[in-house]
């Protein structure tokens, strides 16, 4: 029987040249392939393992360097240096080594535009949902096989569609959007669907918001989270690459596994407790933890418009003496307006440590690991045991406003009283 089409839908159709729907396998075209300097090695590898020579278009592929940056060992140093010796061979034009956090830099720089079919070796490349694209993170050998071929084989996914309406109150917002649903949906309630975010809180919505929102939507199993282009997308695109204005709106008889909807105007802060994303509670069920660590920053948080409400919050105060607080703007482009707006001089008078662009302790990979028994907030977007350091630390994961709060009175506050 005829029925309409999800965004996801029109998005394979779309590329694949035939109506597909959920289920149908396809070989799809990928429209562009992000490595970066932890999976890119991996990847290379299976690349020359299959017979590899050239990459399918030196244009399409972005290679960034975010993780371990600069070099935290010598290992990691000597996949920097391969990194760059690929992207020099192959001619891969889409690289730098300063730019930030990948998934901020590939929308910033524009590599990105709706429609789009785009594979990253990084589960979060599904923040590129943001700008309307079908974006996933795969493994290593797939992208070994994308990077030769330029195109790879996928399940067309079934959609959940995620309404929102209203306003959110003053000091909450996307990410306390997106950790409610995470704790409604759970950490595999939504495994290889997409997520499409539709309503008039997604419409009112900015790009950063919808990047915080898209980039979670592996916290609960999804393939892609997609917000379907427009007007935002479009004015966000315009300084930053010529794209078609593909239509993409969901069909009013589009099929969907699941449907949920949210009000946000009565959202409060919400918080992930250890040692689950999907743990998720409002504020005030834990606030007066005291916190050892707080991390502004990451792919999830880690714009100007985080940094901005950071300082909104922090005003002219101190942050608390007890608390290590580290602020890591996600990209060189966000680093530099923060700075022009004059925050960084006020984050570190307020005590805080801001360092150059990259995952930072995010990932616990670098810098800024917690002992045993320390607790870390932070607004990223993984708390599992033993992400940030020690498996015997805990990490609670929050927006950046709850963040600032607490890094002010040295436990987990909510914004809206500060
Ligand atoms: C290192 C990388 C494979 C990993 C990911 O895929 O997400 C990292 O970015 C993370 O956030 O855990
Ligand atoms: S900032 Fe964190 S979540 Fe984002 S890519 Fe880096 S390690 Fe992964």
């Amino acid at each position: 029987m005829a029925r309409g089409l999800t965004v996801a839908e029109k998005i394979f159709s779309r590329r694949c040249h035939r109506e597909k729907k959920a289920g149908d396998v396809v070989m799809a075209p990928i429209d562009a392939a992000m490595i970066h300097d932890i999976t890119g090695p991996l990847a290379i590898t299976q690349f020359w393992e299959m017979g590899g020579e050239r990459v399918f278009d030196p244009e399409k592929i972005i290679l960034l360097f975010d993780h371990q940056i600069p070099a935290d060992s010598i290992p990691a140093a000597k996949n920097h240096v391969m990194m760059r010796a690929f992207a020099e061979e192959q001619g891969i034009v889409n690289y730098d080594l300063r730019e930030g956090v990948c998934h901020q830099v590939a929308l910033e720089k524009g590599r990105v535009a709706p429609g789009d079919i785009v594979v990253g070796s990084d589960s979060h490349t599904c923040m590129y949902g943001a700008v309307g694209a079908f974006a996933t993170g795969i493994g290593s050998t797939d992208m070994g096989f994308a990077l030769k071929f330029g195109a790879l084989y996928f399940r067309v996914p079934e959609s959940i569609r995620v309404g929102a309406e209203g306003r959110f109150a003053s000091r909450v917002g996307p990410k306390d959007l997106i950790l409610r649903l995470t704790g409604d949906i759970g950490a595999d309630g939504a495994t290889y669907c997409a997520l499409e975010f539709g309503g008039s809180a997604f419409e009112e919505m900015d790009m950063p918001g919808r990047m915080t929102c898209c980039n979670m939507a592996i916290e609960m199993g999804g393939k892609a989270g997609i917000v379907p282009p427009d007007e935002v997308t479009r004015a966000y695109l315009k300084e930053r690459r010529s794209f078609d204005p593909v239509e993409l709106s969901p069909d009013s008889d589009a099929v969907y596994l699941d449907q949920r909807s949210y009000d946000v105007s009565d959202l409060s802060p919400q918080v992930a407790v250890p040692h689950n994303v999907d743990n998720v509670v409002s504020v005030e069920e834990v606030a007066g933890r005291k916190v050892d660590q707080v991390f502004i920053g990451s792919c999830t948080n880690g714009r100007f418009e985080d940094m901005q409400e950071a300082a909104e919050v922090l005003g002219n105060e101190t942050f608390s003496d007890k608390v290590r607080v580290i602020i890591i703007p996600a990209s060189r482009d966000e680093y530099l307006k923060t700075l022009r707006a004059g925050l960084i001089e006020r984050f570190v008078e307020a005590g805080a440590l801001v360092e150059a662009p990259c995952c930072g302790p995010c990932m616990g990979g670098a810098f800024g690991l917690l002992a045993p028994g320390e607790v870390s907030l932070s607004t990223s977007n993984r708390n599992f045991r033993g992400r940030q350091g020690s498996t015997e630390a805990e990490v609670y994961l929050s927006s950046p406003a709850t963040a600032a709060a607490s890094a002010l009175y040295g436990e987990i506050t909510d914004p809206r009283g500060v």
